[in-house]
């Protein structure tokens, strides 16, 4: 059963303590027993409104944040997580070689000449042209930001990315295209996705199943089609009546 799945989450509570508190009392409890499993190979979409825990969800996942209860199994090595606003998670000031360099250099263990091809290689893969390379950031497009931020998430070669609002900043092309390569990347190379959108209609475009969170609960999940046609909770009927 294991070797289908790429990440386990148990019964996760999660705690945040408002800056400058100490003890235990005052931490406000945000996740509360959050159960799920991810296949290989899947894109599980994460929906609920604002505030409801997505983003800390995803921050837990990937082992930042320290106070919390349950276990989150891994099955893969790497997990990676793409962000919002490409403009704000790049270095202004470095090139798009160089930032996708970084991850590897990170992992102290590549050549000169493999970081090289693994960049060129990765430039392919996402769709960027070659000249890109030498490029600053704010000379490329919003599309071509999020292509170096999947990118820089790809380079190390992971089977699990954790999508936080990846195309939400996007204008409808774009994030069209943005889709297109998110697919074509699982369709390739075997990816699975945690793919958290508040747009519900992109996550019936993308997802194959879809967790429903609401106030740090998941309060439904099931496959895309089956929960968006046939509801069984209050609070995802209302979701999808919002979204209408
Ligand atoms: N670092 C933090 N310290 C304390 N509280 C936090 C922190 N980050 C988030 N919270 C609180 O935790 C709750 C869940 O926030 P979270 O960002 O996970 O929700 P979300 O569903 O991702 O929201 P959005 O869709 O608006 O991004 C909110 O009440 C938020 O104010």
């Amino acid at each position: 059963m294991s070797q289908d799945l790429v990440l386990q989450v148990r019964d996760l509570n999660v705690w945040y303590r408002p800056s400058g508190t100490i003890g235990r009392r005052k931490r406000r409890q945000v996740l509360h027993d959050v159960s799920f499993d991810l296949h290989r190979g899947e894109i599980l979409g994460l929906v609920g409104e604002s505030g409801s825990g997505k983003t800390t969800l995803a921050r837990t996942i990937l082992g930042f944040v320290p106070d919390y209860t349950g276990t989150v199994t891994h099955f893969t090595k790497r997990p990676q997580m793409v962000f919002q606003d490409p403009a704000s998670s790049l270095n202004p000031s470095r090139t798009v070689g160089w930032i996708l360099a970084e991850p590897l250099r990170i992992y102290g263990k590549y050549g000169k000449e493999e970081i090289a091809r693994r960049v060129e290689r990765t430039m392919e893969l996402v769709g960027l042209d070659p000249e890109c390379r030498d490029r600053l950031p704010h000379q490329l497009s919003g599309g071509q930001r999020q292509r170096v931020c999947i990118g820089a998430a790809l380079i190390v070669h992971p089977q699990l990315i954790v999508a936080d609002e990846a195309v939400s900043a996007l204008d409808v092309t774009i994030q069209a295209q943005i889709l297109q390569l998110i697919a074509r990347l699982r369709r390739e190379l075997g990816i699975s996705y945690l793919f958290i959108s508040h747009d519900l209609n992109v996550v019936y475009e993308i997802c194959d199943r879809c967790l429903v969170m609401h106030q740090g609960r998941i309060v439904e999940q099931g496959p895309v089609e089956e929960l968006f046609d046939h509801p069984k909770e209050e609070y995802t009927r209302r979701l999808l009546a919002a979204a209408e």
